[in-house]
């Protein structure tokens, strides 16, 4: 009780006018709601048992004027609380959102969006009945009950005992409960904030579940967690109500008592019988307070909880930062340096960066290339400053990012990811975002620079066409092209592009990225990609393996030396897909390249590879079913793919890898009889060349020799 009333006193500091007139108003009124039973003493005593009419009209004209000021001082008070309650609600939902948005990254992949909404709703909501409920029935219970105890006391002091034993009882019950109800009470708003997540969850994820046929999984699961919520709701009823029935009990005891005591002393002419109606009213006004106490208990209880939730996040520690701003100068273009960096992301994890140093030379484009799992968007995010180094630095034009103002540094920087989140609003808000002061031919331009701007101008609002939820009413190409505008209004020196065309059709692709060559001039350019043919004329490639740096240099100079890039690009040279994403081809070389027809005779490849067929599947979709019999084989011409398996007993998938342009899976289906051993599932949209168990042993067969040998390195690979 103590913390609730220290954080509210904390809350209303600032505001100390309102904060005193709510106080005279209340404090008027309930002098006369805990003084007016002393009126039936005087009624009683120097009125109606003595016959005098004129202290009757002058007692009566005295609660008349006491009653009206403290009627209208009450009008006052509520009017105080009802702005001090609502300012003090606005105040705790800014200081919370502000300080989100300036917590650590880290923070937003550890929490759950429920429990933050639940922080800015549910929790503010329980804090704010608590200060109405402290504010009113609570001062206005206390000072009715100390009032009340004084009076008594005067009135008949033997009795006033009995009375304050009893009060004492009230409280005891309450008292005894309070930790088990303040756990039950967490634990409730620890479950409501699973099953708000749960719906959160179910509502971005019903194309996966109608697409994976996952409803009746979806809702066992939620029923599971509504019956956990069930228990611990039952059981904070069953201790609410007890917090409020206990005191009930102890009242009509005390009640008994006085009736019994108080008449045997007016019995005994100890009192007056106005003493007597006296101090019972007086008593039941006190005990009404008491009782109304005991009901604001639960809401002390709730918000007690609710503040300790939000002071969790209050604790959140921000994103680290430093003092000094970064300013480059109109027309340069920076470096980066990375040197000896080492990152990971949770402690025990591995590190996924290990001592990695490059340089980008001012104003040219790098690329950050390597399979999935690599490590080269954490590289990028180490950029941005999203993270801090285990060990090593990044330096921008010599600065290094740990001395960095996070902001000033982003201030230099255009980004643009695979998913660009829109906001709700125009395009034109949409792509002032980035700089708010931005002049609408500002905005024009940079949807010109991004050629996006033809198109807006086309719909019937032009900039002013409102954005969906998350920019459904944009294909995907338009979305980026809006982002692209977002990141190029600031006129970056530095863009960093991460993934930025992984998701689009090839021919919003190669548009995007003839888009990017036009930007990169006169601008240090990083960009991460799976997909090399879209990097070949990168000034700097950088080729991650396990989180190392492997191997450096220019496309040409390392397809000449032969190493890792080699191999990766060898793995993705010799497919083609058509600009409308719809055919795909492989040539006999890139065909030999697999390891069951490696130095096949090229001749019969050439037939094998006219075997193939190209099918195409939408991002979720699932490409294979674990446990289904497999006929076909799969090389990924153009996407990104998910393997992974769902452990006997637990519904949830384990990722086991994740594929890419060139990868392949499911050549053990070119075995008979052999079932799938995982579940394929597409990240994105995803092209593939496929091969038919069946139309491949038809052609082998009329090469015995080789039809045998495909079957054992097959086989080899499958044990
Ligand atoms: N937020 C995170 N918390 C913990 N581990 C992470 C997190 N993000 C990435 N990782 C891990 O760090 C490693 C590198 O991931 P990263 O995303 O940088 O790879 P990538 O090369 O960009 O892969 P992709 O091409 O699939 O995006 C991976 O093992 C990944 O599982």
């Amino acid at each position: 009780m103590i913390t609730v009333i220290k954080n509210m006193v904390g809350y209303l500091r600032p505001y100390k006018l309102l904060t005193t007139l709510f106080f005279i108003g209340l404090f008027l009124d309930l002098a006369f709601v805990s003084l007016a039973p002393l009126s039936f003493k005087f009624m009683l005593d120097n009125a109606i048992v003595p016959h005098d009419y004129g202290q009757f009209y002058f007692i009566l004209t005295i609660l008349g004027i006491a009653g009206l000021i403290g009627f209208s001082s009450g009008i006052m008070s509520d009017y105080m609380l009802s702005k001090l309650s609502s300012r003090v609600q606005k105040d705790l939902r800014s200081r919370l959102f502000a300080h989100l948005q300036h917590a650590n990254i880290a923070y937003f992949q550890r929490a759950r969006a429920s429990d933050l909404l639940s922080y800015l709703t549910g929790d503010l909501a329980a804090i704010d009945r608590a200060i109405t409920v402290i504010l009113t029935t609570g001062i206005q219970s206390v000072s009715v009950v100390l009032i009340s105890a004084f009076v008594l006391f005067i009135l008949e002091w033997s009795m006033a005992v009995f009375v304050l034993i009893g009060a004492l009882l009230i409280f005891a019950g309450p008292y005894l409960l309070g930790g088990r109800a303040q756990a039950v009470n967490a634990g409730y708003k620890e479950q409501m904030s699973l099953v708000s997540g749960d719906i959160q969850e179910n509502i971005k994820a019903q194309r996966v579940i109608k697409g994976f046929n996952l409803q009746q999984i979806m809702i066992d699961k939620f029923n599971t967690r509504l019956q956990a919520m069930f228990v611990i709701d039952y059981k904070r009823n069953v201790i609410n109500s007890n917090l409020e029935r206990i005191p009930m009990i102890s009242l009509l005891l005390i009640n008994f008592t006085i009736i019994g005591f108080g008449s045997y002393l007016a019995l005994e002419g100890h009192i007056t019988v106005g003493a007597l109606v006296a101090f019972f009213t007086m008593y039941t006004s006190m005990g009404n307070s008491v009782f109304n106490l005991t009901f604001a208990i639960p809401s002390f209880t709730d918000a007690k909880v609710s503040m300790e939730r939000i002071q969790r996040l209050l604790d959140e520690q921000n994103e680290a930062n430093g003092a000094s701003q970064l300013v480059i100068p109109d027309g340069q273009q920076p470096d980066i340096r990375a040197a000896g960096l080492s990152f990971r992301y949770n402690d025990g994890q591995q590190d996924v960066l290990k001592a990695v140093d490059l340089y980008i030379p001012p104003g040219t484009t790098a690329a950050f290339v390597g399979s999935s799992g690599s490590g080269k968007s954490t590289m990028m995010q180490l950029i941005l400053g999203f993270y801090e180094p285990g060990e090593g630095y990044i330096r921008i034009n010599g600065r290094s990012l740990q001395e960095l103002d996070k902001g000033s540094l982003r201030e230099e920087i255009g980004i643009v990811f695979q998913d660009n989140f829109l906001f709700r609003g125009t395009i034109m808000d949409n792509i002032r975002i980035s700089k708010p002061l931005a002049t609408e031919e500002e905005v024009v331009r940079a949807a010109a620079r991004a050629e996006i701007d033809d198109f807006i101008k086309s719909l019937p609002d032009g900039y002013d066409t409102e954005v969906l939820d998350d920019g459904s009413n944009f294909s995907g190409g338009q979305r980026q092209r809006i982002a692209i505008a977002r990141a190029i209004l600031r006129d970056p020196p530095i863009l960093l592009l991460d993934e930025a065309t992984s998701a689009l059709d090839p021919i919003s692709e190669a548009s995007i990225n003839e888009t990017f060559r036009h930007l990169s001039h006169n601008r240090t350019v990083v960009t991460v990609t799976h997909r090399l043919s879209a990097i070949t004329e990168a000034d700097g490639i950088f080729v991650f393996d396990q989180g190392e740096l492997v191997e450096s240099g220019t496309h040409k100079q390392m397809l000449e030396a032969g190493g890792y890039y080699k191999e990766l690009w060898d793995k993705q040279n010799g497919l083609s897909v058509s600009l409308s994403g719809e055919e795909a081809e492989i040539d006999e070389h890139r065909l030999s390249r697999l390891p069951f027809f490696r130095d096949m005779n090229i001749e019969v490849l050439s037939e094998i590879k006219g075997l193939f067929n190209t099918e195409t599947f939408g991002t979720g979709d699932r490409v294979i079913h674990e446990g289904e019999a497999g006929n076909k084989f799969y090389i990924i011409a153009r996407g990104k793919v998910e393997i992974s398996k769902r452990p006997v007993g637990n519904a949830e998938r384990t990722r086991l890898a994740v594929l890419a342009d060139g990868d392949h899976f499911g050549e053990i289906a070119l075995l008979e009889n052999v079932p799938r051993t995982a579940d394929v599932t597409a990240l994105t949209e995803c092209t593939f060349l496929t091969l038919q168990r069946r139309v491949l042993h038809y052609v082998l067969s009329q090469y015995p020799e080789l039809d045998s040998r495909v079957r054992d390195k097959l086989k080899e690979r499958y044990n």
